[in-house]
């Protein structure tokens, strides 16, 4: 089974997070709004500087901030998932600044569930359209912190650092990553929160006022989270008792994917051992947005060097060939984008120094 050509197989997308309260206003004793660093349509996003557009970046789709999750889950991760339970392997990743909004779209909330959730539902729920196949379904969560592989579901003082080797089929795995049989989404998501409960949160060597800003700050050194369903099936078996003929199992794997913050440049009090981290960090960050470009603009030929990194390396089954990839860059209007090293701007499809695109109707 391959992805057909008129589809793209790889699919960027932008969400933007409705502004929060601390940026709203320019400083706390202002009622005077902040400065907008970004307009969007439905396809792009502009860069302005002083309201004006310097630079536009185009992508498969913009979320504006008043889609909601499942809007956006039904319009571009639902058809990666249905994919998932069909035989192709499948990634959505979560990729953008602290505080851009990963966390609400992937995890979400009871009133507001996100991708995750809404992925495993769909799991289950898609499998019932198959009565002639039997499914065995497991869940794995692992991070990768410092090119480091962990297991998220085995408890803390049995964790040690995981080798990813290569299978005589030539497929990618984990050795010894914790695969969880799973009967329902509940139980699927249970893990999920186990996982997510062993995330590595590093301290860096900030001052105290910036430690306050904690959340933000953890993910200075937080970094690539992947759940993955594993979805084993195989024809139910049709002959007369006493005869065993087992077709062929298909075992995509569907991974959902929290990527790291960007990490700045250097600060101080941030020693060597952390700014080695933050070269691994944007090792991974780099290649991935290597990859991610090379498969969906066919303008970028070349060899892929999977290698490069961990998360390229482990993922190299699930990117290109066989396999869909969603990869949703969260933003916030409110933060500055003239950065190259942007999430939206490493990844978008194309850039276009902006006359044009003033002419676009923003959202
Ligand atoms: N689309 C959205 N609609 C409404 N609120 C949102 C949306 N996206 C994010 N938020 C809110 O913005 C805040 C930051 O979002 P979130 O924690 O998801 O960001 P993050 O990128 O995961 O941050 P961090 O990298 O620090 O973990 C939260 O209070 C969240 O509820």
């Amino acid at each position: 089974m391959s992805v057909s050509a008129e589809e793209s197989a790889v699919k960027v997308c932008v969400r933007v997070r409705p502004l929060i309260e601390r940026e709203e206003r320019a400083t706390a004793e202002d009622s005077v709004p902040a400065p907008l660093y970004w307009k969007a349509d439905r396809k792009s996003i502009h860069q302005l500087d002083d309201g004006v557009t310097t630079k536009s970046f185009s992508y498969d789709r913009v979320f504006s901030s008043s889609e909601t999750t499942n809007h956006l889950y039904q319009d571009i991760a639902k058809p990666l998932v249905v994919s998932a339970v069909e035989g192709y392997n499948g990634t959505i990743f979560a990729y953008g600044q602290t505080s851009s909004g990963k966390t609400f779209t992937m995890m979400g909330s009871k009133l507001v569930p996100g991708v995750i959730p809404l992925s495993m539902e769909e799991v289950f729920q898609t499998i019932q359209n198959y009565p002639q196949k039997e499914f065995l379904l497991r869940v794995s969560y692992m991070e990768i912190y410092n090119e480091t592989v962990t297991d998220l579901l085995v408890d803390n003082w049995k964790r040690k650092p995981l080798e990813v080797r290569e299978a005589l089929n030539k497929n990618i795995y984990v050795a010894d990553l914790t695969e969880e049989l799973v009967t329902c989404p509940a139980q699927a998501l249970s893990w999920v929160f186990k996982g997510e409960k062993n995330r590595h949160y590093g301290k860096t060597k900030m001052n105290e006022a910036e430690q306050s800003l904690s959340h933000h700050l953890q993910n200075e050194t937080t970094l690539i989270y992947t759940s993955s369903v594993i979805l084993e099936s195989r024809e139910r078996a049709t002959q007369p008792p006493g005869i065993t003929l087992r077709a062929p199992s298909s075992c995509p794997h569907l991974n959902l994917v929290d990527l790291a913050g960007q990490n700045g440049p250097a600060k101080p009090g941030r020693k060597a051992l952390a700014l080695r981290k933050g070269c691994n960090i944007n090792r991974s960050l780099f290649t991935l947005a290597q990859v991610i470009k090379k498969l969906s603009d066919a303008s970028q030929r070349g060899f892929t060097n999977y290698r490069d990194s961990k998360l390229t390396r482990i993922l190299q089954n699930s990117l290109g060939g066989n396999a869909k990839t969603v990869i949703i860059c969260t933003i916030t209007m409110a933060a500055p984008g003239g950065d190259p090293q942007h999430p939206a701007v490493q990844l978008s499809k194309r850039h276009v120094p902006s006359k044009a695109a003033s002419s676009h109707n923003a959202i």
